[in-house]
């Protein structure tokens, strides 16, 4: 797997980012800026704008691959996605979200599927969903592998089904109490961050002097987290279903792009494009050659 930097995405000078840097942005109170991407301009743009970790998020299930949950991600779906942001990437942490069904049965297979993530997508780490007993047993033996690995609790798509669709975690205080406990729990099994998807603000305030060494990235669990992150397609306005609440959208490029191939799509039926300015031109004397080739004379104008 080739990691060349990317000729646009290096104008910057930021030195990469590490995991230890990671952490000291998590001791200084310096947010901590995630987003997802799934291509290759995607993942310039995140390059661009210096963020820290990009995820290669099985929403992209959602976003680029048309599908209506995230259930159906293929492993090797996952990582065609993961190849074209490596290529995109100099700086930011990479994190591979590992995929419904990638990971669960057994140990051997959440580290063979992380192992590729990180061989073949160029990964420095994983992301794995749910803070029960098996996905803290998958975390730590991804760890143990010598890959990094994040959690993710709270709203946790994969299995949205059981949690009653896509609605927000933790609403009650036991069951805000057990996110704290599952986020504790893959603390300790080593993660090297954490995902609070779609929890109220109390539960957050609540969890985090209880996380101290795993950066907490927030998703729709308010501003109390080390970092937030947000879905690529959201924050700029490409639409795919109804966005959640946590959403904000600083760009509308749906509307942008619907406009651009609108536009196009009318000057090819009015002929306005191709322009002359959009054309090749060959000298006289090849045309004169061309026709002779084509013992054309007859036809000519
Ligand atoms: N484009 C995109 N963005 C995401 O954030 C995202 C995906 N896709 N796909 C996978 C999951 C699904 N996600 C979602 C989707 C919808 C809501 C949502 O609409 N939530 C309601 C909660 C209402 C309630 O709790 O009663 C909301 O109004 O925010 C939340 C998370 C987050 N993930
Ligand atoms: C929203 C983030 C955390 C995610 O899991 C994804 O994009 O798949
Ligand atoms: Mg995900």
């Amino acid at each position: 797997m080739s990691s060349r930097p990317n000729a646009s995405a290096s104008e910057s000078d930021r030195a990469p980012i590490t995991l230890p840097g990671l952490r000291a942005m998590k001791a200084a109170g310096e947010p901590v800026v995630m987003v997802t991407a799934y291509d290759y301009p995607s993942a310039v743009a995140a390059e661009h704008a210096e963020a820290d970790i990009v995820l290669v998020g099985d929403s992209g299930a959602m976003t680029v691959l048309g599908y209506d949950s995230t259930v159906p991600a293929t492993l090797d779906e996952m990582l065609m996605l993961t190849r074209a942001v490596r290529r995109g990437l100099r700086t930011p942490i990479l994190i591979g979200d590992l995929p419904f069904g990638s990971y669960e049965v057994s140990d051997e297979q959440a580290i063979e599927t992380s192992m590729r993530f990180v061989k073949e997508g160029g990964c420095h780490g994983v992301k794995l969903e749910r803070g029960g007993r098996t996905s803290v047993a998958r975390a730590r033996a991804i760890v143990d592998a010598g890959i990094p690995v994040m959690g993710h609790v709270g709203l946790t798509p994969q299995t949205a089904t059981a949690l009653g669709g896509y609605k927000a975690q933790g609403r009650t205080g036991a069951e805000g109490a057990t996110i704290v406990e599952q986020a504790a729990a893959l603390q300790d099994a080593g993660c090297f961050s954490i995902v609070l998807e779609c929890i109220p603000s109390p539960v957050t305030e609540a969890l985090m002097p209880r996380i101290n060494s795993s950066v907490v990235i927030g998703i729709g669990a308010g501003p109390a987290t080390d970092g937030q992150v947000l879905v690529f397609h959201d924050l700029l306005g490409i639409r795919e279903g109804k966005g959640a609440k946590f959403v904000k959208r600083y760009a509308d490029l749906q509307d942008a792009m619907d406009a651009g191939v609108r536009a196009y799509a009318e000057e090819v039926r009015s002929r306005a494009y191709p322009a002359p300015e959009h054309g090749y031109a060959m000298t006289d004397d090849e045309i004169i050659a061309l026709k002779v080739a084509l013992d054309d004379w007859r036809h000519a104008g």
